[in-house]
């Protein structure tokens, strides 16, 4: 028998054990060399905490308000598509996990069960990710279902005008399954020998047209708040609060989309120190320890997105492998905390971290 993980990232190897070849590449691999899927990782482990000592930790505190929603931590399960290839049952599994964590799950507009299913499965506070897509009617459909559905915010992607280069899945021949939600709707199905299956069906759907105007017509067909996801500079960021978005998250979808785009971490506080506060900035991108859940935090994130590692635990143990991630992250942040003398999450300030620049690495590696 495995031996019990210890820690996120021995979640791995029991899902490359658990998986067929071309699903596991799928949900692991990045954009072309693969630079930026190494660099989100490591560049966290540039980053060094700084301690506060003799400070009463003797009660520690990780929960916290994320959009007006109160949650147990700064933690959110990002929105990662077709869960049903790593475990029969999919996104539900993953819902009900974070419901019993109480943390936020976003879920995917590629997601193999349905929003239906996912939102009678659970009462968890739930977001919808949503893709634009060349018929925009379906798009706005799919909004429309999420806000019947009791989804709270719809996360609007905006890295991915096409789908990034992912050689893995190219060598493949990577196939979608057909996806419920757009049962009658339109077909994922696809019969190109050229590459990636998944890569063909996304070049037909996904409208490269998108641009910030659309921001206003995506306002317009809905209720909920509207956040940005793929944010990477301070010039998107003030575009994004002209527009008026009630969110941003810094994100290079998992190193999946452009290589050589920076480790997220690195463009956090530019990303921070543009906002001023105005609307919450939330992150994803190769957290991995509770270290770098507070590291994030620390340079001004209100909360953090986990994809990878969720999709691992679910792929070795279903429900209770999320359920199993969620919770040594939680435990390694509050950890974290009480090292460094912070009581609840509003105590990790700018001070608590030393940031080394990309610069300054790349400088000192010359
Ligand atoms: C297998 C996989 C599928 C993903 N699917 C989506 C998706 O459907 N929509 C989306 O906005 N982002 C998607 N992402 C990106 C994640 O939301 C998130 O940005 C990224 O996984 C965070 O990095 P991490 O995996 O290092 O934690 C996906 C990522 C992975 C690994
Ligand atoms: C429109 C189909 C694209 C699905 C890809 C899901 C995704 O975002 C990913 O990173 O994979």
């Amino acid at each position: 028998m495995e031996a019990e993980p210890v820690n996120v990232s021995e979640f791995q190897e029991l899902a490359r054990l658990a998986l067929p070849k071309m699903y596991y590449d799928f949900y692991a691999g990045g954009a072309e060399d693969q630079h930026t899927l190494e660099e989100n990782v490591k560049a966290f482990q540039r980053i060094f905490i700084c301690p506060r000592v003799l400070i009463d930790v003797s009660r520690t505190d990780t929960s916290t308000t994320i959009m007006g929603y109160k949650t147990s931590a700064p933690i959110m399960v990002a929105p990662t598509a077709m869960h049903k290839l790593a475990h029969p049952e999919g996104e539900v599994a993953t819902a009900r996990a974070s419901a019993t964590a109480n943390v936020i799950m976003v879920l995917s507009f590629n997601s193999t069960c349905t929003v239906e299913e996912v939102a009678s499965s659970c009462n968890a506070v739930r977001f919808f990710q949503l893709y634009v897509y060349k018929r925009r009617e379906i798009s706005a459909f799919m909004v429309q279902r999420a806000e019947r559905n009791g989804f709270k915010a719809i996360i609007l992607t905006v890295d991915t005008p096409r789908l990034g280069r992912r050689e893995p899945d190219i060598k493949n021949k990577m196939v979608a399954p057909q996806l419920k939600n757009f049962e009658g709707l339109i077909s994922t199905e696809m019969n190109t020998d050229k590459g990636s299956n998944l890569e063909a069906f996304a070049s037909g759907v996904l409208d490269a047209s998108l641009c910030w105007k659309d921001i206003g017509w995506l306002k317009s067909i809905t209720s909920l708040p509207v956040l940005i996801k793929g944010v990477l500079t301070r010039e998107d960021a003030l575009r994004a609060l002209e527009v008026g978005v009630a969110g941003i998250i810094v994100s290079n979808h998992g190193a999946r989309q452009l290589d050589y785009s920076p480790a997220t971490i690195n463009v956090l506080e530019e990303v921070v120190v543009a906002v001023q506060g105005k609307i919450p900035v939330l992150f994803d991108g190769g957290v991995r320890r509770g270290t770098d859940i507070f590291k994030a935090l620390a340079i001004g994130a209100q909360a953090v997105m986990i994809g990878r590692p969720v999709i691992y635990g679910l792929a070795a143990n279903g429900e209770h492998g999320v359920s199993r991630v969620i919770n040594m992250l939680k435990d390694e942040l509050e950890l974290t905390m009480a090292l460094s003398g912070c009581c609840t999450v509003k105590d990790i300030s700018r001070s608590h971290s030393s940031k080394v620049s990309a610069q300054a690495y790349y400088a000192w590696m010359i």
